[in-house]
């Protein structure tokens, strides 16, 4: 939606464009038409002419190229084809002295030819204009479109809670810009917003500039491609100059990554020209001083397709994550959509939250117009819980990541397995911290434990490893406790992706296999030598069965953690702590010293 706005007056001048392009043929169009109408005297024989003349109806004959015009005392034009020998001074004075105005020179068809020559040029040149004013006028006069003040706040945006106390800070310097100068500390420049489409990006970059008061500039990445060469590049300085004498401002920059992919090696044309207008984007943010008071906002669905010049500090060195609503933040964005609409006495938002995980903010907001839609239709006065109901299952029919939507036994299975890693991650010492766990998808996989290392470590040490293993291990053994061991499921492939990446290199690069000892192992022609291997197995496996146990004896912990993940999808850090705490059981102690 906000970007469709934003696009709004780019897409109406084109628009306008091609209307102007039409009405100029049409114009052109008509004059010739005229021209020829007005042009066109019946051609008749020279013994009808001879005969008109002795009969004394000709009135007036002009002579020209090839023939005569002749003018009927009617006032019936024709004209009469004459061979040019015949057309000679003896004739003429013939046709004279019967009384026919004779004229010679001047043509009637002149003015036609004129016409008829400078149609074209014309038309080309209106083409041209329009052209021009297309790449240059069109972008100086209302490119990129400003809203001065906007009505979007923070509390517009529902959920979304830690994206938001991120962004206060920024909120801060652009109100008091001051207080950063008075202790010489750098200001934020350019800040990026990670995470899939219609999360609300837009939304939170508009509701930035709402709470701080500033202006607010939107444009998208894919604007800067342009057929011709330079133009980009001229685009974003100017779109750099706008935002200068704008500012305080905030620059939104939509789909940044069709802007600032990684430059190629290539060296086309193409190429060249993307770097360029790269390069300048860079050229334009080391520019900014603190006093600017611009901060760009880049938006983007992943970060890994950004070139890394981008990401220095000094540029895009604030990443916020904008990840898709766990049921609480679904119902919240339920209810703000909702206001808009009248609901039914039956309505429960908590309830068709919990029906809709994996949907983003916008497929919300799309849902609860669809609903109202489906009332409309049935001429009810209110949405009622089967409009949503029917609203939800079109949705789910149209969207493409219907995979991702689970349903209740799937949920139930994404839950332990993460419950399984979050356990894990808490009874061990030596692992990172939790930071949340949760089951709202995240880019491929279905549910995740984040974890924050408590401090940059260059020296991994062996027990972090093995406690790193373990932790992946727990969400196939968290499986495999709860369902059985024929009931686990393809749900695991990263993990042991990562488990056997970790256990190679502690064996051929670590030294850490007690009966390889300390040395190098080089890989064979594909695969590491057959003992090599057995290690590797050796300590995937250990960490397996420690996660197996862990399941076991903390199996009471373990079902709650699923259970409130299932409730409330996403839990953080302190949530998963508490809830282990409050499920330990005796032999708690001595599993925290292993
Ligand atoms: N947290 C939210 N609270 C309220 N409404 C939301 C929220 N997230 C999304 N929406 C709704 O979805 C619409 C689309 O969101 P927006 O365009 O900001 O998403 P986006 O992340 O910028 O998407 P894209 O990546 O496709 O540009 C918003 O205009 C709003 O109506
Ligand atoms: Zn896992």
């Amino acid at each position: 939606m906000a970007r469709f706005f934003s696009r709004l007056p780019a897409r109406l001048q084109r628009r306008g464009a091609i209307a102007f392009i039409v009405l100029a043929l049409a114009v052109a169009g008509g004059l010739f038409g005229l021209v020829m109408l007005h042009d066109a005297p019946e051609d008749v024989s020279y013994s009808v002419f001879s005969q008109q003349l002795a009969a004394g109806q000709v009135a007036k004959v002009t002579v020209g190229e090839g023939g005569l015009t002749v003018v009927r005392a009617t006032g019936d034009r024709q004209f009469v084809r004459l061979p040019s020998g015949l057309l000679d001074a003896a004739y003429l004075d013939k046709l004279a002295a019967s009384g026919v105005d004779v004229q010679v020179g001047r043509q009637e068809g002149e003015f036609a030819g004129v016409v008829g020559a400078v149609a074209p040029l014309l038309l080309l040149a209106l083409i041209g204009l329009t052209l021009a004013f297309q790449f240059d006028v069109r972008g100086r006069l209302a490119w990129p479109p400003v809203a001065k003040a906007v009505p979007t706040r923070f509390r517009d945006v529902a959920g979304q809670e830690e994206t938001k106390a991120e962004l206060a800070e920024i909120v801060t310097f652009l109100k008091e810009p001051e207080s950063f100068a008075r202790v010489g500390a750098r200001p934020p420049r350019g800040v990026l917003m990670v995470g899939p489409p219609g999360t609300g990006k837009t939304l939170i970059a508009r509701a930035l500039a709402g709470e701080a008061g500033v202006a607010f500039m939107a444009v998208a990445g894919s604007e800067f491609s342009a057929a011709f060469v330079g133009v980009s590049k001229n685009r974003v300085a100017r779109l750099f100059k706008e935002a200068r004498k704008r500012a305080p401002c905030i620059l939104f920059i939509d789909e940044i990554d069709s802007l600032g992919k990684k430059r190629g090696a290539g060296g086309s044309a193409a190429d060249r020209e993307y770097d360029t207008t790269l390069n300048q984007l860079l050229v334009e943010m080391d520019g900014f001083q603190g006093s600017d008071g611009v901060i760009v906002v880049g938006a983007t669905n992943r970060t890994d397709v950004l070139d890394p010049a981008l990401l220095r500090p000094g540029r895009f060195d604030r990443h916020v994550h904008v990840g898709l609503p766990d049921v609480g933040g679904r119902e919240a964005i339920l209810r703000v959509h909702a206001a808009r609409v009248k609901l039914g006495p039956d309505v429960d938002l908590r309830t068709v939250a919990k029906g809709t995980p994996g949907f983003s903010g916008a497929e919300l907001a799309n849902l609860v117009n669809e609903a109202a839609v489906h009332a409309a239709r049935v001429g009810a006065d209110a949405a009622t819980m089967e409009h949503f109901e029917q609203a939800r299952t079109k949705l789910l029919i149209g969207l493409e990541r219907r995979s991702l939507v689970l349903d209740d036994d799937e949920r139930r299975l994404v839950a332990v397995h993460e419950a399984g890693h979050a356990l894990c991650a808490t009874l061990l010492a030596a692992a990172d911290r939790v930071h949340s766990a949760t089951i709202v998808p995240h880019g491929g996989a279905l549910g995740m434990v984040m974890r924050l290392p408590e401090k940059d470590r260059l020296c991994v040490p062996l027990d972090k490893l093995r406690a790193d293993l373990v932790v992946a291990m727990g969400g196939r053994a968290a499986e495999e406790a709860v369902f059985g061991k024929d009931k686990v499921t393809t749900g695991a492939a990263a993990d042991i992706s990562f488990a056997s990446d970790l256990a190679v290199r502690m064996v051929s690069e670590w030294g850490m296999s007690p009966r390889l000892g300390m040395i190098k192992i080089e890989k064979g022609d594909r695969d590491l030598p057959l003992e090599a291997q057995d290690e590797v197995r050796n300590i995937v496996d250990d960490a397996y069965r420690a996660a197996r146990a862990m399941m076991d004896e903390r199996r009471v912990a373990l079902d709650r953690l699923a259970e409130e993940l299932l409730r409330r999808e996403t839990l953080n850090g302190d949530e998963v702590r508490q809830l282990v705490a409050e499920s330990a059981a005796p032999a708690d102690a001595s599993l925290r010293a292993a």
